[in-house]
């Protein structure tokens, strides 16, 4: 038994002091809320960087979501992930160990790590190396990342969301969590102008899940990845709705029709349609319909349920042949089969949330994981399956940043100079995330919940509180039989995870305590060596990311989107940051006196074109073309603005076969009455901290106590 239900924090105090303190943080909660404190909402995450609104049903939601939170903070109790229920026990799931409410939060926010070595949707066909990680790429809008370049706003951002995200299962139609869209810019007080920690951890925050439903104690929880995604990853685990109605439709109108229409016949006796039954559960060819039959169960239970699904079905809907939905009976089971026991996830479960993310007593550190509850020494206070690189992970995460017209405002220029030829490279800075060795060519990042945010702390000083080890025994996602495999193994098995490691407390963790594992020395040699030499980049006192600046350039009392903007005369006395940009749609009319005039967007495409604010306008209106002059008359302010059209046809020229169409890039037009929210304010392509040439990258070390002896297939060419 890894912890006991007693040891939680929630169980540790009086129902009457959760209670107060439920209502508490409810309170506050909804205050936050009343002051605008949230994160942004889900229906405007396409387009962060510009607007949030001040729709009332938006707010109710968010004030929803942080009474959530509240809730889950206030009634802090264990959470597992353990194996799935699900069809023959596979793959990993995640189950609550308490009740949730629709609403609840789920779990603690994750990080957010973004990835350049993979696109989103870009599933390689014979790579084997890195194949694997596939399965764990989030669409990169999913945590709000600044898009890969400027004028397209759709390019195949990526993202690793750790935790729950990655863990649980799907069954399509049966979701009962979501994860929660969007996140918090945070860089734990750090500044590029001062701060050599900077761009070496992720700012992305607060990936929320949220229950979509009330969940029972003990019950999987289950995430909709959307149809969508899951036939492009072969032999994923997923159960997609239509491969549900075809389990169900076999169940009932093959099987049970085939009972019913030979139920006199004395040769289909009770055992006969029991072993009849038991052979189509274990079809001895793969099967996803057939191994979604309900397991466990004797056929006599799925008989009788099907005759009250079909009885109802007759009363309620005599047109339809509607298996589906309430009257399926594969879903009723595997919803009740989906619920455990709480003393078996006591005993074969890992508690994901013992440890909390929060900023780091380090200061150049960022963020780090705090112990919720005591830990005492020898508890295993996380556990994390890992994703494997067996050989190539050197190449896999190395990255190359495309040279772009914007090199010079982040320092990312080519290194033969400005105008050259060789693309910067870097390590990609999910490195600094994941754990290699010096004498191997594996590669290893850790998706368990939290676990990502444990800072380095050296065993010499003592601050060393937990060490990774190695499961004793196998489980799901670990088969210890694969630490004496070698490298060449590990490459070539991307299909599936089979190793992971348990986060050990070294001695008595208090409650609140910051949690620490040792990285290394090389680790530590490379830190204080980036420190010695680091060097900020040219003009970054300058830089600030438009999440803080906006609030700093100020907004009026309707939200972020009427921020007033500079118009170009304003801006030479008092210029944006050099890393924000703004933006539009290419949409005009021309008029008959032959200018140009916004038109409001039909094509709600994802390009845009950079614009500058020549001027603000008042009009009476919207619609009306007299220009107010009357202070006290209600009145819009609209733009005029240079709009670079001669960028939009750049941006199709790939689906263009003609060359000679292709505009001047430097075509620019003057438009006039473009609304406020018509201009996006973005920070610009790859000017975000972590892709700062200046950055600090290592993974951390594998300790020589668990690496195995079998990966040790030499010091790669291309050592950290
Ligand atoms: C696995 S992450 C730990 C979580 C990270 N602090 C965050 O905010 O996401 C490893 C990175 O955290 C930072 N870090 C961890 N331990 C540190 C330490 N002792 N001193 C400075 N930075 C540290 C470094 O940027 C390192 O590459």
């Amino acid at each position: 038994m890894r912890h006991s239900l007693d040891h939680s924090f929630g169980l540790q105090r009086t129902a009457s002091d959760r209670d107060a303190l439920e209502g508490k943080l409810e309170v506050e909660a909804a205050a936050a809320a009343a002051h605008g404190v949230s994160r942004i909402p889900v229906e405007k995450q396409h387009d962060k960087a510009c607007d949030d609104n001040s729709d009332p049903s938006l707010e109710m939601k968010k004030a929803r979501r942080i009474i959530g939170f509240a809730r889950f903070m206030a009634k802090t109790r264990q959470r597992y992930c353990v194996l799935s229920t699900l069809g023959k026990d596979t793959n990993l799931g995640i189950y609550t160990g308490k009740a949730l409410r629709t609403d609840d939060v789920v779990n603690f926010p994750e990080i957010a790590i973004p990835l350049l070595f993979r696109e989103w949707g870009e599933h390689v066909e014979g790579v084997a190396d890195g194949t694997l990680w596939d399965r764990y790429i989030w669409e990169g809008e999913v945590a709000d990342l600044e898009t890969y370049t400027d004028r397209n706003r759709i390019d195949n951002r990526a993202v690793f969301v750790p935790g729950v995200g990655c863990t649980v299962n799907s069954v399509l139609d049966m979701n009962n969590i979501e994860s929660t869209h969007g996140s918090t810019y945070d860089t734990a007080g750090l500044h590029r102008s001062r701060d050599p920690g900077t761009g070496a951890f992720s700012p992305y925050h607060s990936a929320l899940t949220t229950a979509v439903t009330d969940i029972a104690p003990g019950a999987e929880l289950f995430a909709s990845y959307g149809d969508y995604w899951v036939p492009s990853i072969p032999g994923v685990q997923v159960t997609l709705d239509e491969v549900l109605d075809v389990t169900e439709d076999f169940l009932q109108n093959d099987l049970y029709e085939f009972v019913q229409s030979h139920r006199d016949a004395d040769a289909l006796t009770p055992d006969v349609k029991e072993a009849l039954f038991a052979f189509v559960k274990d079809f001895p060819l793969p099967n996803q319909p057939f191994s979604n039959l309900p397991r466990n169960v004797p056929w006599a239970d799925v008989e009788r349920a099907i005759h009250k699904a079909v009885t109802h079905r007759k009363h309620t809907d005599t047109t339809t042949d509607n298996v589906s939905g309430e009257s399926s009976v594969a879903r009723q089971f595997i919803r009740e089969q989906s619920i455990r026991d709480l003393a078996w996830l006591d005993e074969h479960g890992y508690c994901q949330d013992h440890l909390r993310p929060g900023r780091s007593t380090l200061p150049q550190a960022g963020r780090g994981a705090f112990a919720t509850r005591n830990l005492p020494a020898g508890s295993v206070v996380g556990y994390a399956p890992l994703i494997h690189i067996g050989l190539h992970g050197r190449e896999v995460l190395r990255i190359t940043y495309p040279p772009s017209e914007h090199d010079h405002h982040v320092g990312n220029v080519d290194i033969d100079g400005e105008n050259g030829t060789t693309p910067r490279t870097n390590y990609d800075l999910v490195l600094n995330y994941s754990f290699a060795h010096r004498n191997s060519t594996v590669i290893l990042t850790p998706y368990g919940g939290m676990v990502n945010y444990i800072n380095h702390g050296s065993t010499t000083s003592g601050r060393a509180n937990v060490q990774v080890r190695w499961p004793d025994k196998s489980l799901i996602a670990h088969v210890p039989s694969w630490l004496e495999q070698d490298p060449i193994f590990l490459s070539e098995t991307v299909e599936k995870i089979g190793l992971s490691f348990e986060y050990v407390a070294l001695r008595d963790i208090s409650e609140g305590e910051e949690v620490f594992m040792d990285y290394g020395p090389e680790w530590e040699q490379a830190w204080q060596t980036h420190v010695e030499q680091w060097q900020p980049v040219p003009d970054a006192e300058r830089y600030q990311h438009t999440s803080e600046w906006k609030d700093l350039i100020g907004k009026d009392e309707r939200g972020d989107s009427n921020m007033v903007l500079r118009t170009m005369e304003e801006l030479e006395s008092n210029p944006y940051p050099p890393n924000v940009v703004t933006m539009c749609r290419d949409s005009y009319r021309v008029t008959q006196a032959g200018t140009f005039e916004w038109l409001p967007v039909l094509r709600q495409g994802h390009e845009r074109v950079y614009c500058n604010v020549l001027e603000r306008k008042q009009y009476k209106s919207e619609a009306d073309d007299s220009v107010a002059n009357d202070e006290s008359n209600p009145s819009v302010t609209l733009y005029v603005v240079a709009m670079q059209v001669g960028s939009a046809r750049d941006n199709r020229v790939e689906e263009r076969s003609d060359a000679d169409e292709v505009g001047d890039a430097d075509e620019w037009i003057v438009v006039e009455r473009v609304p406020r929210e018509e201009i996006f304010v973005y920070d610009r392509a790859f000017s975000a901290d972590w892709h700062l040439p200046n950055v600090f990258r290592h993974p951390m070390m594998i300790p020589d106590y668990v690496m195995p002896l079998a990966w040790m297939n030499g010091p790669p060419e291309d050592a950290f």
